[in-house]
């Protein structure tokens, strides 16, 4: 049986557009996945009816066959088994950071309480932040704390919502890669939103594209960067460059070799130095500019440069 079950989740809020259009998506226990899209794609909404927390139009949600009720059938919406984490961290700022995770533990037994938050303390590795007060902690400490909160009632699922925001990308980086292998560890089935690549990469295999309400693709990422479904997914990945005359093909600038002498011929407009290649913009002779990357750094604005690509590499029609 699928762990989580949502099928054919409908939902327009009073007067308005749809926000998710018959969105469905299986996941396995202890999976892992980014789910990615625009602003305003309804992603936010989507977590929250998985949580119970929003009330949804049509279609369901199941927990291990279990029916996620929508908040109007249910005294208190929501449930312990499923946990979202927010952006902004939603930390009791008088409370220390282990009173903070131990809060949602009130009704707990106090040696079960102790145990818990000692595991979670462990994995965050916040056992030497554990007397400070939030405020006394840098935005990532701040946020395991609220990642530890949530998993204080051994959820069996946690939903995370953009919640790496407000920290800058090594910080990103480091939390994303320790809270992975916490996950993993933990054997927690992860709902991942972002609207950032490299942080679902960071985080998962596992990717889910939506767009407008709509799931578009699911896969691994290499799936999606070679046969993307259409032009969002591919713009995703990387700039791509329109073929000239045929504008609903493109070809992608790390698929496309330069050369001295023959292919097709460009001129370099613009060179930008970029980790692991130089950028270049170019201008073919049919007027397009196209960004492509020079590995050798061996280009310069104003030289001539000579292209060729292998017809399987081309992205399209769309
Ligand atoms: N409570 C609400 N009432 C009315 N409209 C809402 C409400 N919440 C969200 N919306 C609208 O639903 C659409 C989807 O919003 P949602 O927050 O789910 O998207 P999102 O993909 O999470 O966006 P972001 O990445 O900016 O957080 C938006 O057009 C938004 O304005």
């Amino acid at each position: 049986m699928t762990y989580l079950r949502l099928d054919k989740i409908q939902k327009s809020y009073e007067n308005g557009q749809p926000v998710l259009k018959e969105f469905s998506l299986n996941l396995e226990k202890g999976q892992v996945v980014s789910l990615i899209g625009e602003s305003g794609s309804g992603k936010s909404t989507l977590l929250r009816i998985v949580a119970g927390l929003e009330n949804r139009n049509d279609g369901e949600v199941y927990l291990e066959g279990m029916r996620i009720a929508n908040p109007k059938e249910k005294l208190v919406p929501g449930y312990d088994e499923i946990q979202l984490v927010y952006q902004d961290y939603h930390l009791y700022p008088n409370s220390s950071v282990e009173e903070n995770i131990a809060r949602p533990l009130l009704l707990y037994d106090k040696s079960y309480k102790e145990k818990r938050v000692k595991t979670l303390l462990k994995l965050l590795g916040l056992e030497k932040y554990k007397e400070k007060l939030p405020r006394q902690l840098s935005g990532g400490q701040q946020q395991k704390v609220a990642i530890g909160k949530a998993l204080s009632l051994e959820p069996q699922v946690l939903l995370l919502d953009e919640p790496f925001s407000s920290l800058d990308t090594i910080q990103r980086r480091e939390l994303i890669s320790e809270l992975r292998e916490m996950f993993v560890a933990l054997k927690v089935t992860v709902l991942f939103v972002t609207h950032d690549l490299d942080d679902a990469l960071q985080m998962s295999n596992d990717l889910v594209l939506v767009q407008q309400g709509k799931l578009i693709q699911k896969g691994h990422p290499e799936e999606i960067f070679t046969k993307p479904k259409n032009l969002y997914a591919a713009k995703l990945f990387s700039h791509l460059n329109p073929l000239p005359g045929d504008q609903h093909c493109y070809i992608r600038p790390s698929d496309i070799q330069l050369y001295k002498s023959t292919g097709i011929p460009a001129k370099v407009k613009e060179r930008q130095y970029l980790v692991h290649y130089n950028q270049l913009t170019i201008q073919l002779g049919t007027g397009e500019i196209w960004k492509v990357e020079d590995k050798k750094r061996e280009f310069f604005p104003g030289q001539k440069i000579f292209l060729k690509w292998d017809a399987g590499k081309v992205i399209g029609p769309f």
